[in-house]
């Protein structure tokens, strides 16, 4: 069987507000600016560049549909739920909750799509009708957490999925693993004291939130040991990826065994993202892609689902994505990453000292996983 894939129009639709990080205001000199960072045209190419290249035809097509409001609240607060939904009546919609994440009017009903998309990815997994799953879905939700949206996120799309894969689904055994170049502290914080979901994330050190994930981060009660955070220092590009996947979370999937693999799949450690500082480069994608779909054959039936977070360059997203599928699908289309003669030589091939070190600081926590 194939690859699935979620993609709806109204992903394409979020309202992401006048600014980049913050609302325009003339009284500071924030000028209005016609596509924020976190602007939805930039996974919308993505979508774009998957069908025009003829990907999509490869692919099996599944319908997000709306998540119930049960489905949120497996992970959610009620009052954090009711809010977004009240706001999202107002004229010009609310924020997920730090002020720097905006949605229009209606947008709850976008979310409550995103989440659904990542449902119906992960129940197409479980119950076989594909291989492995592709959810593009927008806005993210990594760094949402029971009782509040941030950093762009309003409802955690991931792990609503796991949830909804093991209470609704019976799957006991779930690992979300994160290459988000932000720390995936949604599902981190979610989870904390639970050893039957492990969530592993890799990110640059520091960078969002702010000094969240550090390598000492590592659970609570039954849940230590769970949760596996291996910060980066920045500037990393495809070699540390490749060493920190090959070394740390590939050896931290075997170790747990899990019956599902959930991604939160991020393209915003590209050597193109706005809005971190590392290297990596579509090449340096289909390499964290093939390691995951070899783990995912090996422990779990090829059973891997990736759901859409960050990525904020327009230009390079789409071809750090398109290489994804290609790879999830077993289907080259012929077409190369147009920004590769540009990116190829900047750097991050070579695993550096003080690289290679933040990345074994974190093996050790593998032992500790069952
Ligand atoms: O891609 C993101 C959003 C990060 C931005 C939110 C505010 C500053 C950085 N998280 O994964
Ligand atoms: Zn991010």
């Amino acid at each position: 069987t194939g690859t699935g894939y979620v993609w709806d129009t109204q992903y394409g639709w979020v309202d992401t507000g006048t600014g980049g990080l913050s609302p325009a205001d003339a009284t500071k000199l924030l000028q209005p600016i016609a596509h924020p960072f976190a602007h939805p045209d930039t996974k919308r190419r993505l979508h774009e560049l998957i069908s025009a290249s003829g990907l999509l035809k490869h692919l099996e097509p599944i319908e997000a549909g709306l998540a119930s409001e049960e489905d949120i609240l497996r992970v959610h607060d009620r009052a954090h739920f009711d809010r977004i939904v009240a706001e999202s009546a107002w004229p010009k919609g609310g924020d997920a909750g730090d002020g720097h994440s905006p949605f229009g009017k209606g947008g709850h009903q976008i979310a409550m799509l995103a989440a659904g998309g990542a449902i119906a990815a992960a129940r197409a997994v479980v119950e076989g009708s594909v291989k492995n799953a592709y959810a593009l879905v927008n806005p993210p939700g990594h760094h949402a957490e029971r009782d509040r949206g941030m950093g762009f996120c309003i409802f955690n799309n991931a792990a609503i999925a796991a949830s909804y894969a093991r209470e609704v689904l019976g799957v006991q055994k779930v690992a979300i693993v994160d290459w988000d170049v932000h720390h995936g502290n949604g599902a981190e914080r979610i989870f904390w004291k639970r050893s039957d979901v492990l969530n592993v994330s890799v990110h640059q050190e520091n960078c969002f939130p702010a000094y969240s994930g550090p390598v000492t981060s590592r659970g609570e009660g039954e849940g230590f040991g769970y949760s596996v955070n291996i910060p980066l220092p920045p500037g990393g590009g495809n070699a540390v990826y490749e060493y920190a996947f090959r070394t740390v979370v590939i050896p931290a999937l075997r170790a747990f065994q899990p019956d599902l693999i959930i991604a939160a799949s991020g393209y915003d450690a590209s050597m193109m993202d706005p809005l971190a500082r590392m290297m990596v480069r579509s090449d340096g994608y289909e390499n964290i892609a093939q390691q995951m779909l070899d783990v995912a054959d090996e422990v779990c039936g090829g059973r891997l689902v990736l759901v859409q977070e960050g990525g904020y360059s327009p230009y390079y997203v789409p071809f750090c994505g398109l290489k994804v599928v290609e790879r999830m699908a077993g289907v080259s289309t012929g077409f190369d990453d147009a920004y590769f003669p540009i990116v190829s030589t900047k750097g991050g091939d070579v695993l550096l000292d003080h690289e290679k070190a933040a990345v074994d600081a974190a093996a050790p926590l593998v032992s500790d996983i069952r």
